[in-house]
């Protein structure tokens, strides 16, 4: 049986090899190439490069990544194996600034370490190794959940629209704005999915079409232009997108674009729903207004996926990765605990609460 990009781990650990094995993001949708990446630099590269990306599979590549970089130090002495720990770890949260889940993931690595410090380095080892494993699978419950409690917000046979890639490809299984679909997929739902293919970088067209298309699913691929037309055409009932990070008030960074569709969206009355495992909201930042925001090489844009230019020489141009939804604009978050709607800090307060008890 031919392989699918669905039988392939987005990523996940090679215990054997001692390895990072992810599918290089940039070669799909033409090549399914598996990248076995042992040493921290080819690990930080792989995630700036978006070989691995989205929110949650950048958290587990570097979880996975930091306890690679701490697995063969050989020394009992504590206070070193910290110190070089934490130098791992800062050097991983270099990579990317704005998906808030690299430095949830770096953190919880680091409390497990920490946790665990009266022990031996063998015993902090050991914790780090089963913590990165534990975020991987995790992550598999969490989007489940939200894929159900996302798929109660739709019909059957209702049109869907996403932008940018969070799906499979951008977790560990489900994904978060796709989960709805592949769930909904298991059920017989028979949504009509528009994608839009999310330039510069295409993911909606590269990954999302891609995933989606292989899973037999109704989907339709549209410019990122042709949004406003599709919606005022009723071919849209609801819209839902992937997060790279929620501030308190529930203003979302998301992928370059997301917040037009929101605007088109809300202009036609249709619900715009941000699937958010809590570890992407970062309580920390009072509103949208407070999150890095990632800027990239112009290249990405003048170059047409670095085969052919597509621009003039010396052309100026400006290239922020992500932009930020105002809550006003999102009908609703939908986290692994369930639809957060307005006020969105006192709701996530007591999710948090909840997760916590
Ligand atoms: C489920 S998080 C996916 C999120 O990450 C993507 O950004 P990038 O492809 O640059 O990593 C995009 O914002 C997606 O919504």
């Amino acid at each position: 049986m031919r392989k699918t990009i669905l039988d392939c781990d987005t990523v996940t650990l090679d215990e054997e090899n001692g390895a990072l094995v992810i599918v290089d993001q940039t070669q799909l949708p033409n090549r399914i190439e598996m990248l076995s990446l042992t040493n921290i630099e080819d690990i930080w590269e792989a995630i700036y490069l978006l070989k691995v990306r989205g929110a949650p599979a950048i958290g587990v590549s570097a979880a996975i990544g930091v306890y690679l970089a701490m697995k063969d130090i050989q020394t009992e002495d504590m206070g070193l194996f910290m110190k070089r720990f934490k130098k791992a770890k800062e050097y991983l949260a270099t990579s990317r600034p704005t998906a808030v889940n690299l430095f949830w993931a770096l953190d919880r690595m680091e409390a497990v370490a920490y946790k665990h410090g009266e022990g031996s380095v063998e015993e902090v080892k050991e914790a780090l190794h089963q913590e990165a494993v534990r975020i991987r699978e995790e992550d598999i419950e969490v989007c489940r959940r939200i894929g159900e409690h996302a798929l109660s917000l739709v019909q059957p046979q209702a049109g869907l629209l996403t932008h940018c890639n969070a799906g499979k490809l951008a977790a560990v299984k489900y994904g978060t704005a796709t989960a709805p679909m592949y769930l909904g997929q298991e059920k017989g739902y028979g949504f009509h999915i528009y994608v839009d293919e999310t330039r510069p970088l295409l993911q909606g067209a590269r990954l999302t079409a891609f995933e989606l298309q292989s899973a037999g699913m109704d989907v339709t691929l549209i410019c990122d232009n042709m949004v406003g037309a599709v919606m005022k055409k009723g071919l849209i009932d609801a819209v839902f997108v992937g997060c790279d990070r929620v501030a308190a008030n529930g203003d979302t960074a998301n992928k370059i674009g997301t917040s037009v569709v929101a605007a088109v969206a809300h202009y036609y009355g249709i619900p715009v729903y941000v699937c958010a495992p809590t570890s992407t909201i970062d309580m920390a930042l009072s509103c949208g207004a407070e999150i890095p925001i990632e800027e990239r090489s112009g290249d990405e844009i003048t170059e047409m996926w670095y085969e052919k230019r597509m621009a003039p020489q010396g052309v100026k141009v400006y290239n922020p990765c992500f932009d930020v939804t105002d809550h006003e604009l999102i009908t609703g978050i939908v986290t692994e605990y369930g639809v957060v709607q307005e006020p969105y800090e006192e709701s996530f307060q007591k999710i948090f609460q909840k997760a916590i008890l």
